[in-house]
């Protein structure tokens, strides 16, 4: 028997106009658990299909199912079911996280809107062990955060929840290189212990060959490239994917192996 992807979707259109569409007409399936980083120029509508999925923008045309289910059949009643199976972190948490509120009432606020119980000291804890904090950062305000801190609490605040599926937006956006590759650590971490697939849109391509079993390339609203990570960083199907993987000084296309070569 065939597994149903845990996400479908079916000819997305978004956009005012046909001829200014961001998304002009996008299909995709994700499987359970999978792990794929989504890349393509500034303006291509990787954000756009990130809001998309997470159903706080709404196609013109076309539709997302998740695990068989249409995410969106009345406005609210399947969106909160939805949204404790996918969950979101934004490109700047220091301006998406509410400067006043202390990380306890941060974590404790999807928690309670979910309906998910009367969270505890002891669960607030574990969510901040789980992304590397010390306790002390619960009684902190959002505004006293660094960059660092704030993306792991956002992280935290994502998987307090046990959602099936992340999507992230430039999680390492505005952060220095050794805090990049603790963020990227953390997230593969995190997707293992929970078993929990991810979206992550980066600009970073060494985050999808360390982090993503498939990688996918947009450009215009469009999805140009879909492979597995090591055959579109060795042999991309696309020019426009050979152009960027040219212009990423890190990572050279023909300079990539796959760790497995490497270890022979
Ligand atoms: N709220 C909005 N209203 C109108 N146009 C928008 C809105 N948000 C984004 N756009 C436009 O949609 C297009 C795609 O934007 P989007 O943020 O999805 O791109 P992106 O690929 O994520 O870019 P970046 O890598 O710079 O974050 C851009 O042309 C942008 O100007």
């Amino acid at each position: 028997m065939s597994q149903v992807p845990f996400l479908q979707l079916e000819t997305l259109r978004y956009g005012r106009d046909r001829a200014s569409d961001i998304i002009p007409s996008l299909s995709l399936n994700i499987g359970q658990k999978e792990r794929i980083g989504l890349v393509g120029e500034s303006g291509c509508g990787k954000s756009t299909l990130l809001k998309l999925i997470l159903g706080v923008i709404q196609a013109q045309s076309g539709q997302i199912h998740c695990e068989g289910e249409p995410i969106r059949i009345t406005p609210w009643r399947p969106m909160n079911h939805y949204r404790k199976l996918v969950q979101y972190i934004p490109q700047d948490p220091h301006t998406a996280l509410p400067p006043h509120q202390t990380v306890a009432t941060l974590l404790s606020e999807p928690i309670k809107r979910l309906k998910l119980g009367t969270p505890d000291v002891a669960m607030l804890q574990r969510a901040i062990e789980q992304v590397e904090l010390p306790h002390s950062v619960l009684a902190q305000k959002a505004s006293e955060l660094s960059g660092g801190q704030a993306q792991r609490v956002a992280l935290a605040r994502a998987l307090i929840i046990k959602p099936k599926f992340l999507l992230a937006d430039e999680p390492t956006s505005g952060l220095d290189l050794p805090l990049r590759e603790q963020v990227k650590a953390l997230l593969s971490q995190v997707c293992d212990e929970n078993q929990m697939g991810l979206l992550v849109v980066t600009h970073d391509i060494s985050m999808v060959s360390g982090l993503c079993d498939r990688m996918l390339v947009m450009q215009q609203g469009r999805i140009i490239e879909d492979q597995p990570t090591a055959d579109a960083l060795r042999a991309p199907n696309n020019i426009y994917t050979q152009r960027l993987l040219e212009a990423v000084p890190t990572v050279h296309a023909n300079a990539w192996q796959p760790s497995s070569l490497l270890s022979n």
